[in-house]
Parts: structure tokens; C-alpha cells; sequence
């Protein structure tokens, strides 16, 4: 039987498909369609001038051990790209371009750039040249592991992300999920790890993206119609660093793109970072599939500091600007404000501003001043501790019974309070709640907050008790 491109095509991605692995091929070759066979040429079409660039630079010994055993020794290989962005629409603009020929292929991009009038059709996602491949990192130079002040609100987010950044994708902390309130330094963690990446291993791709952002290009391109290689620019990073992922929900096309990316780093051996302020259970509108996947790696929540910690934070900036600033006015904006570690930076830099324009010494009475605004603020940010205090006081408890094993009714409906209050008035995942109330569960607390939203519908007295202990801890 005479020999056609699709034949011989479909016996090289036999040989392919054995030798690499199935999701490199569902990626790589599956797209690629065989166009013509013509001596010893074969001609296959592909997507993108990327798609080529990228089969040349992973696959051309594949490639070309498959052919030679299809064809012979003389075989040749000739892409030809698809470019479905064209001016004219009806016909999509080819390109052909032979295997290996780098040099040649600089003079056909000029080609292209001239042949079509329309500039958006350069591809946003791809720097030209995947040899010299150099991708921004968008990393913030100042968000590195020596600045991040170590406390026990963050020691095991922190060790995991040392561990994560010594060796990249080859930890089981994949994906690495850092979660916690406003202002917490999930941010800063995750720069830390891409910086310290870059730091040890110059050759890695990095790239950190809000997912705000990936949400944009994401829809930039579906409207360019160049989602692959949308897909494929994320595909080659070595460390992608998403920081508040909980803006995907509610985004299905986005999050769908997600998924395929992720899988395709995940089994690649790549890492993911992602951070979120809510953990995975308590996100909301975020496909399962997506979320088991966040659950795969080590999820690692930052607590509110305590004291120490926000004093040794304050201590390092102080250091780190070469300023000085008397102890009780330290210890005043440590004990002030403690929920939101940018918020105790805000106040930090008020400080030493007003100090320097009014050519004062930082006193505490100024610091007094400056902190009115802030502590406001962290007022309205009730702590768990003060929740199980007001309930506590409420039922006449003490808070050691509240957090105790005793399943006594009027006990147990206290705790499920403070329980669903907690989940209402502060930030903190269900599972950092039930740590706090006696060291339950994340389904105790969630199963709390429904049986007390059910109460209220249908038991008068427990509504009243509701609507009491929430007015208390409003005026509180
Ligand atoms: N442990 C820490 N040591 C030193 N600085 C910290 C620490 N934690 C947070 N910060 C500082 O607090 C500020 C806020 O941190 P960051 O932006 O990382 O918070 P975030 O949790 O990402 O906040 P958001 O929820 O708003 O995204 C940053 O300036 C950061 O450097």
C-alpha cells in the first residue's frame, strides 16, 4: 500500500506516543495534523509559531528518529503553522518553515510582520526566541526571605516555602497553598519563594501573576483567539506563583484554563504557589476538580501575630530604614494594632513621616495620634479570643467550659455561638476557628454555623440570644 502523510504520520506518533509522556503528547502532538507527503517530505501543520519553536527546541530528536525510521535516512520534516488570526478570516495565513532551520526562520518572522497589517497579531504572551527564553518575573526585590520576620503565626508556612524554594517541584508541598487574613504577608511569602528560586537556580523560569490579572489575559485572548498560546506561555514556567486565587471563583472559563495549565505543570514536575484568603474549604464557586487540586499539595495558613512577632516585624523595619524610635513607642503600635501586619506598616511609616516633617521627636502621644486611625479599623476586626469571651460572659461561662469536650445542651449551643460568630466577624478559615474553640474541626464549625442559622428560624429565645451577643460584640 502506497505511503501518505497521514500513514506515515500516524505510525511516527505511535513511536512518539511510547517514548514521552501522555500528557507531553496530548499537548504537544495531538494538534498536529499531517499535510502532505512529497519524497521524502513530510509536511505537518501546527498552531502557532510557538507550538513550532517549542516542538524544535523538546522534540526535534523525536521527531526526526521517528520520521528516519518511517521514511529513511533522507527524511525531512516541514511545518507548516496555522495562523487562524489573519486579516482575512476566510483564509488562514500559512507558514512553512523546514525542521532546524533556525536562522531561516528569523527572516520568515519578518516576513510575517510585514505580510500582515494588523500588529495585534503578534502573540502577547511570547517573547521571540524560546533559545533566549526571559520572561519578567514580576517578583518584588524586597518581599525576600531575610525581610520576612519567622513567629509562630507563620512558622509553617514560612518552612514549607524554604523547603518549596530549595527545591522547586520536587517536594510534596505541590501545590504549595499559603492562606490567612488581609495584610498577613501571603504575598510577601510567595515573592520570597520565587526570589529565592532565581537566587539558586538563575536557569528557571519564574513568574509571579495576581490571578486578577491571569483573569484579564485569559479573556484578552479567548476575544484575540490565541487561548493556546495563552495556555502554552503558562505551560513552560518553572515556578508559577498565583497569588489570591480566590478571585477565580465564580469564573468558570478561567478556571477551567487553570485546571489544564496546573495538571500540566503539576505532572511535569513543575511547581505552583498559590495564595488565597480563605483555605480551600471555604472557598466559594470554585469547581471541585479545581479544588481538590489545591488540596493536593500542603496547605499552609498565616495566623494573626502575636505580640512578639509584630514587635520583632516593627523592630526589622525600623533596622532596615536606619531609624530609631523610642521602646514604648514601639511596644504602643505593637499592642495597637494587631490584626494586619500592612496596617502596622502603614502606621509604622505615618510615624517616622510626621516625625520627620515636623522635626519632632516620634513621641507617644504622636504615635497615639497617628495609630486613631488604624486602630479604628483593626477595632471592627474582632478576634476569636473576644468572641468566646463576650459568649462566654453571656451564658455566664467560663471560656475553658466553652472550649471543653462536654456536649451539655446549653454548653454546646454557647460553643456553636462563639462558633458561628467567629465565621461572621473575622477572617479566619473554619479550620483556624475550630482550632481556637477547643481544638475542633473545620466540619464542626461549619456544621455550627448551620444548626445556629437554622435555630434562629425556629426557636424565638435562641434568636434573642443571637441578637444580643451580636449587638455586644458590635458595641465592643
Ligand atoms: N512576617 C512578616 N515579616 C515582615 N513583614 C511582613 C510579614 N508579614 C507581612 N509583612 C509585611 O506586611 C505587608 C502586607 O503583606 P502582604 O502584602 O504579603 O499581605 P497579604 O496577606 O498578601 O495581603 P492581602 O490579603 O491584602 O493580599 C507587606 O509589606 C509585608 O512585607
Amino acid at each position: 500500500m502506497p505511503k501518505t502523510a497521514g500513514s506515515v504520520w500516524k505510525n511516527c506518533l505511535d513511536f512518539i506516543q511510547d517514548n514521552i509522556s501522555n500528557q507531553a503528547y496530548k499537548t504537544w502532538f495531538e494538534p498536529i495534523e499531517a499535510v502532505k507527503l512529497a519524497d521524502n517530505s513530510l509536511s505537518i501543520s501546527v498552531p502557532s509559531k510557538f507550538f513550532y519553536e517549542w516542538l524544535e527546541e523538546h522534540y526535534v530528536d523525536l521527531l526526526k528518529s521517528a520520521l528516519t525510521k518511517e521514511i529513511g535516512r533522507g527524511a525531512r520534516l516541514i511545518y507548516v503553522i496555522r495562523m487562524e488570526n489573519t486579516p482575512d478570516k476566510q483564509k488562514a495565513y500559512t507558514e512553512k518553515i523546514p525542521s532546524s532551520q533556525r536562522s531561516h526562520v528569523a527572516s520568515q518572522s519578518v516576513e510575517i510582520a510585514t505580510k500582515q497589517k494588523n500588529p495585534e497579531l503578534k502573540n502577547p504572551f511570547i517573547i521571540p526566541g524560546i533559545r533566549n527564553l526571559k520572561i519578567d518575573s514580576q517578583l518584588n526585590s524586597n518581599y525576600g526571605f531575610e525581610s520576612f520576620v519567622e513567629g509562630d503565626s507563620n512558622r509553617l508556612a514560612r518552612s514549607a516555602s524554604m523547603a518549596v524554594a530549595n527545591k522547586p517541584g520536587g517536594t510534596s508541598f505541590n501545590p504549595l497553598l499559603i492562606f490567612g487574613g488581609v495584610g498577613l504577608g501571603k504575598t510577601h511569602l510567595a515573592h520570597a519563594v520565587g526570589l529565592e528560586v532565581k537566587e539558586k537556580y538563575p536557569d528557571k523560569t519564574v513568574l509571579y501573576i495576581s490571578a486578577e490579572k491571569f483573569t484579564q489575559q485569559h479573556i484578552e485572548s479567548v476575544r484575540k483567539n490565541n487561548r493556546n498560546d495563552f495556555i502554552h506561555f503558562y505551560q513552560i514556567i518553572d515556578v508559577l506563583i498565583v497569588d489570591d486565587i480566590q478571585l477565580l471563583s465564580g469564573k468558570k472559563g478561567t478556571q477551567d484554563v487553570f485546571f489544564h495549565i496546573f495538571n500540566h505543570l503539576h505532572q511535569n514536575g513543575k511547581q505552583v504557589i498559590l495564595t488565597s484568603d480563605k483555605a480551600p474549604v471555604d472557598m466559594q464557586e470554585i469547581e471541585q476538580r479545581l479544588l481538590s487540586r489545591f488540596k493536593w499539595g500542603l496547605s499552609a495558613e498565616l495566623l494573626q501575630p502575636d505580640l512578639e512577632t509584630r514587635l520583632s516585624i516593627i523592630q526589622n523595619k525600623l533596622y532596615r530604614d536606619g531609624v530609631d524610635m523610642p521602646e514604648d513607642v514601639i511596644n504602643y503600635l505593637a499592642e495597637n494594632i494587631q490584626s494586619n501586619i500592612r496596617e502596622l506598616e502603614g502606621a509604622l511609616i505615618s510615624l517616622i513621616a510626621h516625625s520627620s516633617f515636623s522635626r519632632s521627636d516620634v513621641s507617644i502621644e504622636l504615635a497615639e495620634q497617628v495609630v486613631k486611625n488604624y486602630v479604628k479599623k483593626s477595632k471592627k476586626q474582632i478576634s476569636i479570643d473576644h468572641i468566646q469571651k463576650v459568649v462566654s460572659d453571656y451564658f455566664q461561662l467560663d471560656v475553658e467550659i466553652l472550649q471543653s469536650k462536654t456536649r451539655k445542651r446549653n454548653i454546646v449551643q454557647a460553643r456553636q455561638l462563639a462558633m458561628f460568630f467567629s465565621k461572621k466577624m473575622t477572617n479566619n478559615s473554619l479550620t483556624a476557628i475550630g482550632k481556637q474553640i477547643g481544638k475542633r474541626d473545620h466540619a464542626t464549625v461549619l456544621h455550627a454555623c448551620k444548626t445556629v442559622d437554622n435555630l434562629q428560624l425556629t426557636n424565638k429565645q435562641f434568636k434573642r440570644f443571637v441578637e444580643d451577643i451580636d449587638k455586644k460584640l458590635k458595641q465592643s
